[in-house]
């Protein structure tokens, strides 16, 4: 359907530039000179960006019998999309009213966010983390399917490089305080080298200069 296809498009080309908008601050931010070197990345006409709709339907609520020992059946809940950080540079994610999503804090736990269907919600990418030599990090995420009366739909805007694009920290960030992190990879190097990683595997560190720390 032509029509539904222009509101897709129409729909990406305005998210790319709240992320776009988002880059260029985070840039400025961290003091680096040309505000747009992240987000030119996504601005490129060759660029790896993709839209992604995930919908997790309710989870069955369990007949009484099979719970007599369970104190909260009503908190029953699977992983729909398992744990993983974004591998791209900035995501921009959109979900109705339904929860599931989760982040993963330092210390193992997972927390909830809020469902907010008038929101944005912005993840950083194993690439931006990259390319800011670790000052902003890449979030760990998982969603969750509950038994809600309703299904969760989200729907995510990946930002991505073009595939020949190198990716590394600006001169800026990388000082004798602050050494590079990671060895420089092109987009491409990056997604074959996790093709034979699983989703949870934390895939940003196969470039990490050290493992020390
Ligand atoms: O559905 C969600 O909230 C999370 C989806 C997600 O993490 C993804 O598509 O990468
Ligand atoms: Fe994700």
């Amino acid at each position: 359907m032509v029509h539904d296809r222009c509101i897709v498009s129409e729909y990406t080309e305005e998210v790319r530039e709240v992320a776009c908008e988002i880059l260029e601050l985070m840039a400025e931010g961290l003091g680096v000179p040309d505000t747009s070197l992240f987000s030119k990345l996504i601005r490129d006409s060759e660029s790896d960006s993709l839209l992604r709709l995930n919908h997790y339907p309710p989870l069955p609520i369990p007949p009484i019998h099979h719970c007599t020992n369970d104190f909260d059946n009503s908190s029953n809940s699977k992983v729909g999309f398992g744990e993983h950080s974004d591998p791209q540079i900035l995501t921009i994610l959109r979900s109705n009213d339904v929860a599931g999503l989760q982040i993963s804090l330092q210390d193992g736990l997972w927390v909830p966010v809020i469902p907010d269907p008038s929101a944005f919600f912005v993840n950083v990418g194993d690439v931006l983390e990259v390319m800011t030599n670790g000052r902003f990090a890449s979030v760990r995420h998982r969603a969750m399917m509950t038994n809600s009366q309703k299904s969760r739909m989200s729907m995510a805007y990946f930002g991505a490089p073009p595939l020949t694009a190198r990716i590394v920290a600006p001169p800026v960030l990388v000082t004798p305080q602050t050494p590079s992190l990671f060895r420089p990879f092109t987009w491409a190097d990056y997604k074959k080298a996790t093709y034979s990683l699983r989703l949870g595997d934390t895939r940003i560190d196969l470039f990490r200069n050290r493992k020390d720390f």
